[in-house]
């Protein structure tokens, strides 16, 4: 008996009926091995000089291929650094309404023309009636917002909520095409629904911002109305919502203070900084409103909590309407990137790996319960296990292997839904099972 603790993760166990002629066996093996739904590389397996003439049945185990040798692994990583080079930086436009997130983008995509960079562009915003940019996918092509709306009897919010979540069904092929063109662009920009919390707090914006950081390098950008942040309290909830979306996505964060054309930004950056500015803003605004004594001394311990998230973020001043700041912003996006290589994709490949090593120790827990079975044959049938997807493991006959022959699927019912036909039996005390022919198995539950 080979030692299957030894042999790497079991894909799959299935049985093989070792009273047929030799030729057949070795065409079970072969569509065993080759079978489609198998998720295996290189499988390894008992070879048929080890089966024996007195076995009838036996349990055939698929095994993962051998670890790839250091060399492979080794060309592999210098050509992926190579792909992750070349790969563009994904750039996600998020703001409340009317912060000027489309104009952003429009004068955005055009100095990326202005210096041969076309950007590609994704318009992930349903209810957006004019969009002054051409958008190489654009949500509004798959999915009819007003029509949503209607055949769902929803609202305005809901009816962009659901048009986005179905568009997130079919983000596999958005994410496919826009990895098709990775070489020959720079940059990837995403506009998104005005009405913020659609995107920021919903499954659907959760699934297209980690699937897109999860294959490319990936930020956020938060567009930020500055005329409009001009007071204490305004400045400290946008910073708070800033705050919580960047600990939602944990993706590198820049924060672009937009419309500085009417109000420039010196001062937001001055709070940011300076904790006691903010203070004395705080001071004076106290002084000439009337707000209750309680929101201030909410404010004054929430700035001294965000004084500490200030330090996580980088922030640019930017005129959508005059192109100001663009070349600042393009470099905050490279710094971006290079967090994101240096701290996001290391933490994404080592939650990867855990994963991995889980899921291997799960498969060694099997091999071990499978060692265990086959203690409990008592030598009589080689039994490693059941097959997952069935209950009896003893309810496979010989003729079943022909249908298996036919139809490509050992394990199914007949077209009526009837059961396939038991092996004749019974149970012996101790949980074991034994067939007519006195071959002794776990019985099933
Ligand atoms: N002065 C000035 N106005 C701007 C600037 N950027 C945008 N605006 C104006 O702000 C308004 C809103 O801009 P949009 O680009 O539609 O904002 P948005 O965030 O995409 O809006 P929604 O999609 O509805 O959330 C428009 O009237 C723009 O002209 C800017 O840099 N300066």
């Amino acid at each position: 008996m080979p030692d299957f603790t030894k042999s790497g993760s079991i894909i799959l166990v299935q049985r093989l009926d070792l009273a047929r002629p030799k030729h057949l066996r070795q065409r079970l093996v072969k569509r065993t091995i080759g079978g489609g739904d198998r998720t295996c590389v290189g499988p390894d397996m008992i070879s048929l000089d080890q089966v024996k003439d007195d076995v009838r049945l036996l349990y055939i185990v698929i095994t993962s291929a051998a670890p790839l040798r250091n060399e492979t692994s080794m060309n592999e990583a210098t050509s992926s650094s190579a792909v992750a080079a070349q790969q563009p930086t994904c750039i996600i436009v998020i703001g409340m309404a009317g912060s000027g997130k489309t104009t952003f983008l429009q004068r955005l995509n055009s100095h990326l023309h202005s210096q041969s960079k076309p950007p590609y562009i994704l318009n992930l915003d349903p209810a957006v009636s004019h969009l002054p940019f051409k958008a190489n996918i654009d949500i509004r092509d798959t999915v009819d917002y007003s029509e949503v709306m209607k055949q769902y009897n929803l609202g305005p919010n809901g009816g962009i909520l659901t048009a986005l979540n179905l568009f997130t069904t079919k983000f596999d092929q958005v994410l496919g095409f826009v990895e098709k063109r990775a070489g020959s662009h720079k940059h990837v920009l995403l506009d998104t629904p005005g009405q913020i919390e659609i995107f920021t707090w919903s499954a659907s914006g959760a699934i297209i911002t980690d699937s897109l950081a999860s294959s490319l390098p990936t930020c956020v950008a938060y567009i930020i109305d500055t005329p409009r942040t001009t007071a204490p309290a305004t400045f400290m909830s946008n910073m708070l919502y800033a705050c919580s979306i960047l600990y939602k996505t944990r993706l590198p964060f820049i924060l672009v203070f937009n419309k500085t054309d009417v109000t420039p930004h010196h001062f937001a950056l001055e709070w940011m900084r300076d904790f006691e500015a903010f203070q004395d803003a705080l001071q004076q605004n106290r002084q000439s409103t009337d707000e209750p004594g309680f929101m201030n001394s909410l404010l004054n311990s929430m700035s001294l909590m965000l004084d500490e998230f200030y330090k996580h973020l980088r922030a640019v001043g930017v005129s959508a309407m005059t192109g100001a700041g663009f070349d600042d912003f393009l470099r905050a996006v490279d710094e971006a990137r290079k967090e994101y290589e240096n701290d996001y994709k290391p933490e994404l490949d080592r939650l990867r790996a855990e994963k991995a090593a889980q899921s291997a120790k799960n498969k060694d827990e099997q091999i071990q319960r499978l060692v265990q079975d086959m203690k409990l044959s008592g030598g009589q049938n080689e039994v490693l296990s059941r097959p997952s997807v069935r209950a009896d493991p003893a309810a496979v006959g010989p003729d079943e292997l022909d249908q298996d022959e036919d139809e490509g699927e050992l394990l199914e019912r007949d077209d009526e839904g009837a059961p396939p036909p038991r092996i004749p039996g019974r149970r012996l005390p101790g949980g074991i099972y034994e067939d007519d022919n006195g071959g002794r198995w776990p019985a099933p539950r």
